[in-house]
């Protein structure tokens, strides 16, 4: 029998990811296994902040080890934007499709050269009754001018990788699952659940 981790994210993108890369270690749970948790609002201005909630509430409820992952899209000629509201960024329960078009429409007037962009992924464990430790992730890419590729989730279509010249919607998920910001994140945690 598996151990279980448990990561408060209720994003079925992720939960994909996170199932695949935690493969044959964990028995992965999420906050969709746990439908009875009330909201966990993330107001922190970091995603280290809303990584820190996420995981120590579920921690707190569930009196256990939870991992939690805060993550966006941060473009430099956007003056970062839009970080840690990527989610939202179109607005309260938009849809990614609206999300992207605001970036698009943002853009329109951008030249490739400026359209530089990085995926973060803060993770954060919490142990109750310890210090929540975090392991940060990232991937370099550029702002297409079109969204293209169906795989994946979120800004993914529009999140041209250099090295491959496709986006990270038209990446296969073995191949996000090996330069994404998520992925780089992992290998940190692995390394620390494995006592490395
Ligand atoms: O690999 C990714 N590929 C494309 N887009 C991504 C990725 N990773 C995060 N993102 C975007 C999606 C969402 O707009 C925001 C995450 O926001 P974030 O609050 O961390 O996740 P969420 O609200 O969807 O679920 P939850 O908070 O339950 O984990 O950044
Ligand atoms: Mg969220």
């Amino acid at each position: 029998m598996r151990k279980e981790l448990v990561i408060a994210t209720s994003n079925k993108g992720k939960i994909k990811e996170f199932k695949t890369l935690f493969a044959g270690m964990y028995e992965v749970k999420s906050l969709l296994d746990y439908p009875e948790v009330p909201e966990i609002i993330e107001d922190g201005d970091t995603f280290k902040a809303n990584a820190a909630k996420k995981a120590e509430t579920l921690a707190a409820y569930l009196n256990q080890n939870v991992l939690a992952d805060d993550s966006g899209l941060s473009i430099d000629a956007l003056n970062g934007e839009p970080g840690v509201f990527s989610a939202r960024y179109a607005g309260t329960h938009k849809s990614d499709a609206d999300n992207m078009a605001k970036v698009l429409s943002k853009l329109a007037e951008v030249p490739e050269e400026n359209r530089i962009a990085r995926f973060t992924c803060m993770m954060a464990i919490a142990e109750p009754g310890k210090e929540t430790l975090f392991f940060e992730g990232q991937v370099e890419g550029i702002i297409a001018t079109e969204a293209r590729g169906t795989n994946g989730f979120g800004y993914d279509p529009i999140f041209l990788v250099p090295a491959y010249g496709q986006t990270m919607a038209e990446l296969t998920s073995e191949l996000k699952n090996k330069i994404s910001h998520r992925a780089d994140a992992i290998r940190q945690v692995k390394n620390y659940l494995l006592g490395g």
